[in-house]
């Protein structure tokens, strides 16, 4: 079974609508220059609410190999939910992507894997794959304790959600150590947990299932050390944050299998 790699640049909090223009235009250019091929790596671009209908403008006019999608998403459907943005919306904006769970999210607005289920479900209800996101604190980690939490957090993110859309879903281990740090888990760290999750897939549902969802890294990868990630076999793909806001960076990581 081969699983297209997902590169997907999260932009947290970073770029207004007008900043955003000019970066998808030289991710665009550069990614031509590179000769980028769709078929070997998705490229994806995850910026802030306020700047997707000026990325899906663009991306849609200029024809740009290009998808795009969102930082977070109601659990709700529509209502008294001050600052929430619904499936609907999101999905009428043409996105294809939903980040959930991410660890910035669990920690600064306590969400919970019971609230990240319903928001994985609320993405697949409007046509959109959810990228759930899972990974270990530091003191997790030292306590050797990192699969089995990151499992833990999986097999309860995943809860209710049929085989059928697991298969075509994406989940992100992010060690939140290595988020923002520079400091990159090895390779050898990537691929244990990765694989770890796909076994916990294949426990819940089945081999064809585990083989078809795909499992990103995320947490510093730059230019420099995403081709010794992708090249472990449970890795399919990147969640990037710092190294997503330039358009330089980010398409030589889009373009890894050049390397
Ligand atoms: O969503 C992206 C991850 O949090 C990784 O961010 P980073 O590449 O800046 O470490």
């Amino acid at each position: 079974m081969s699983r297209t790699p997902i590169m997907a640049g999260n932009w947290k909090m970073n770029l207004d609508h007008v900043a955003a223009t000019s970066l998808v235009q030289d991710l665009g250019e550069a990614l031509k220059a590179a000769g980028y091929d769709s078929a070997k790596s998705e490229a994806v671009v995850i910026p802030p609410f306020t700047d997707i209908r000026t990325v899906a403008t663009l991306i849609d006019a200029d024809k740009l190999p290009i998808a795009y999608g969102a930082q977070d998403i109601s659990a709700h459907d529509d209502g008294a939910y001050t600052g929430e943005v619904s499936g609907t919306m999101l999905s009428k904006l043409g996105c294809s992507y939903v980040v959930v769970g991410h660890s910035e999210r669990r920690e600064y607005h306590n969400e919970s894997d019971e609230l990240v289920n319903a928001k994985a479900k609320k993405a697949i209800e409007n046509g959109m794959t959810p990228i759930i996101c899972c990974g270990e604190a530091l003191e997790v980690r030292k306590a050797g304790k990192h699969v089995e939490h990151t499992v833990g957090q999986i097999k309860a993110d995943l809860d209710g959600i049929p085989a059928e859309q697991v298969a075509k879903l994406v989940i992100a281990y992010e060690p939140i150590w290595a988020i923002g740090t520079g400091e990159t888990a090895t390779a050898d760290d990537a691929q244990e947990v990765c694989q770890a999750i796909r076994e916990a897939v294949k426990e819940l549902y089945d081999a064809p299932t585990a083989e078809a969802v795909r499992i990103q890294y995320g947490g510093s990868v730059k230019p420099a050390n995403v081709a010794e990630i992708m090249a472990k076999p449970d890795v399919d793909g990147a969640l990037v944050g710092g190294a997503s806001l330039k358009a330089g960076d980010f398409s030589k990581i889009v373009t890894f299998y050049e390397a």
